[in-house]
């Protein structure tokens, strides 16, 4: 059964042909910046990408009729529960023109239902916005907003049943805290299989290589109010142009760690980050009251094992910490098609999407 995976970043679409569960080809398409940046709303990338993806298709030696399904990465969709959806086109239209926040991963089912123009069933799992968190997370502190659950639920939920496995359980029967490191970072508190609680990986949290997390509100607010900057300046300010970036101009944690062993500056921003990481694992922890099975670092920063060692160090008597470096999202959507293919699950559709767990 051949499997078409699509998954768009910020720069690039990463690209994969599976055969079951085998990966044949895997292929990161980069788009020029100079190109998207032409784009006011990431949706309007969707004609270029698309060609990308077809090209490397036939490049591959295939027809879109060659495969049995085409599973892309899920975009900021309402809260819903964990597992595999059917693309639909009131979710493409969602997508499209109702989505709170403007994200990459937003293109991928878009352009998977356009390519499949009806012939092939179109699925994505596990979207950023899987929502399994308890009541009491969700209250911010004010009545008009809620916390919001948006992780790189993907990820995550794969490395779950990976160190799961290793530690020769089920994940439905672990305690884990799971911290992804990647352009963003969501550390999540993980009770029996379920996603209690998670900081949302574009708004709070750490500070990462290209977002600020958590601000104080009230700065925010006369930064805001100061009239110097429009609306979305302040937004790229925090999500884009923020944390590392803002600091070092740069957003590669391997040139930050390189500038942080000649550069003081560049080391306490280094320092600060894994000590804002730390702080906040600290938190998931006491949420799952302190009965960790595992503390589980993965994403593309783990792949730096000093890094991880300076996260360590602060979070080591809370739980044995496992390191997971980079990340399993194009095999986990394989995977997610595959169960519904073979028939060991059924696919999720959007009518149930608003339900949470
Ligand atoms: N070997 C490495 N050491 C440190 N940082 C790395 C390494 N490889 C990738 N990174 C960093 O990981 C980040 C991207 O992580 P990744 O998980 O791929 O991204 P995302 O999940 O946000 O798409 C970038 O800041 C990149 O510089
Ligand atoms: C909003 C959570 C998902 C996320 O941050 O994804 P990227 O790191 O790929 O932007």
């Amino acid at each position: 059964m051949l499997i078409l995976v699509i998954n768009p970043g910020s720069t690039s679409t990463k690209v994969a042909i599976f055969d079951g569960d085998k990966k044949i080809v895997q292929k990161s398409l980069r788009h020029d910046i100079k190109e998207l940046e032409k784009f006011d709303d990431i949706m309007e990338q969707e004609e270029l990408r698309k060609k990308a993806i077809i090209d490397f298709v036939k490049e591959e030696g295939y027809d879109i009729a060659d495969f049995s399904a085409i599973a892309c990465r899920g975009g900021i969709l309402p809260p819903l529960q964990s597992g595999t959806y059917e693309v639909t086109a009131e979710m493409v239209d969602y997508l499209k023109f109702k989505t709170p926040v403007k994200h990459a991963s937003n293109l991928a089912a878009v352009i998977g239902y356009s390519i499949s123009n009806g012939s092939i069933p179109v699925f994505i799992t596990d979207p950023v916005s899987v929502d399994e968190m308890v009541e009491e997370a969700r209250l911010s502190g004010i009545p008009e907003i809620s916390r919001r659950s948006l992780a790189h639920a993907l990820n995550i939920k794969a490395v779950a049943r990976e160190v799961a496995k290793e530690l020769g359980k089920k994940y439905e029967d672990l305690n884990m805290v799971i911290a992804h490191l990647g352009g963003g970072i969501s550390v999540t508190a993980h009770e029996k299989g379920k996603m209690i609680d998670v900081n949302n990986a574009n708004d709070e949290g750490p500070f990462s290589p290209e977002r600020t997390g958590e601000l104080p509100v009230g700065d925010v607010i006369r930064l805001c109010f100061s009239g110097k900057f429009t609306r979305n300046e302040i937004k790229k300010m925090f999500v884009g142009k923020g944390g590392v970036v803002a600091y070092l101009g740069t957003n590669n944690m391997q040139e930050a760690i390189e500038m942080a062993k000649k550069d003081e500056k560049a080391k306490l921003v280094v320092d600060a980050m894994a000590y804002q990481i730390a702080k906040e694992i600290g938190g998931m922890c006491s949420v799952l009251k302190g009965k960790v099975d595992a503390i589980v670092i993965t994403g593309g920063i783990a792949h730096n094992t000093k890094f991880v060692e300076k996260i360590k160090c602060y979070v080591y008597k809370f739980a044995p910490v496992f390191n997971v470096p980079g990340e399993f999202e194009m095999e986990a959507l394989a995977k997610g098609a595959l169960r519904v293919l073979k028939g060991e699950e059924t696919a999720k559709k959007w009518g149930e999407m608003y339900e949470t767990a």
